[in-house]
């Protein structure tokens, strides 16, 4: 279980966000600008709320009135944002093992071989990122923040920059993902569809403010 309660101003920019989530697909949509990329960060500890607090299972990661601030590195969070930043010096098997051969074996929830099948990317291992088409590169990003086998998945619109036939082709991906694996995810979104698809329930972000969790799917998500 993931809750927060916290504020963050940047400029005219404020997000002032609560919620209590259960495991699954949590679904956040919202107009451009509401925030919903700032919230990812804040919930990943790249961005630090000037109050409030943050919870993961039993774990506090933030509690600004206590100073506790548990620095992205030692989340264990998982990241996929729209460009898949991968490492452009490693070869895909190298960027696929980063964070996955630093962890004690009993902590892998999947192994190598199993991304490599769920995301039919084993053909690329040798390949350096540059020579990766947008879709294998969202592929390789998704897998080898599934290999870190992280307690919680961020990810920031992670198909939009794909053309229509390569979002079918990576849609059931993450809801094997999500079927498989178990691990929890947050899931910005503009895509009804994507929504649809995968997301247990949605929020609703709109100028800095999260809305009730809701199980209708807005009409203008
Ligand atoms: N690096 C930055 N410096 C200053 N302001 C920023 C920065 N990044 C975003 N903002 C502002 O913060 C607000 C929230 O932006 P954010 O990217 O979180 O929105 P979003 O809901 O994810 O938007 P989109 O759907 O367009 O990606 C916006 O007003 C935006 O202009």
């Amino acid at each position: 279980m993931l809750s927060f309660d916290f504020a963050y101003a940047r400029g005219s920019f404020h997000l002032d966000a609560r919620a209590e989530l259960a495991g699954g697909v949590t679904g956040i949509c919202g107009p451009s600008g509401s925030g919903k990329s700032t919230l990812l960060l804040l919930i990943a500890g790249l961005l630090k709320p000037q109050s409030g607090q943050l919870r993961m299972d039993d774990e506090v990661l933030v509690d600004r009135a206590r100073r506790v601030f548990v620095p992205a590195w030692q989340r264990h969070f998982g990241l996929v944002f729209q460009d898949g930043q991968l490492f452009p010096h490693l070869s895909v098997r190298d960027n696929l093992l980063y964070g996955h051969a630093r962890l004690p074996p009993e902590r892998r929830l999947l192994t190598f071989d199993t991304v490599l099948q769920l995301l039919e990317i084993g053909h690329l291992l040798e390949r350096r990122p540059a020579l990766l088409s947008g879709g294998e590169r969202q592929r390789v990003a998704l897998g080898r923040a599934l290999l870190y086998s992280p307690r919680l998945l961020l990810l920031d619109e992670p198909l939009s920059s794909l053309d229509e036939r390569l979002k079918q082709q990576i849609l059931p991906f993450l809801k094997r993902v999500k079927d498989e694996t178990r691990i929890p995810m947050l899931y910005v979104t503009h895509a009804r569809a994507e929504v649809e698809f995968l997301a247990d329930r949605v929020l609703l972000m709109e100028r800095g403010r999260l809305g009730d969790e809701t199980a209708r799917i807005p009409a203008n998500a």
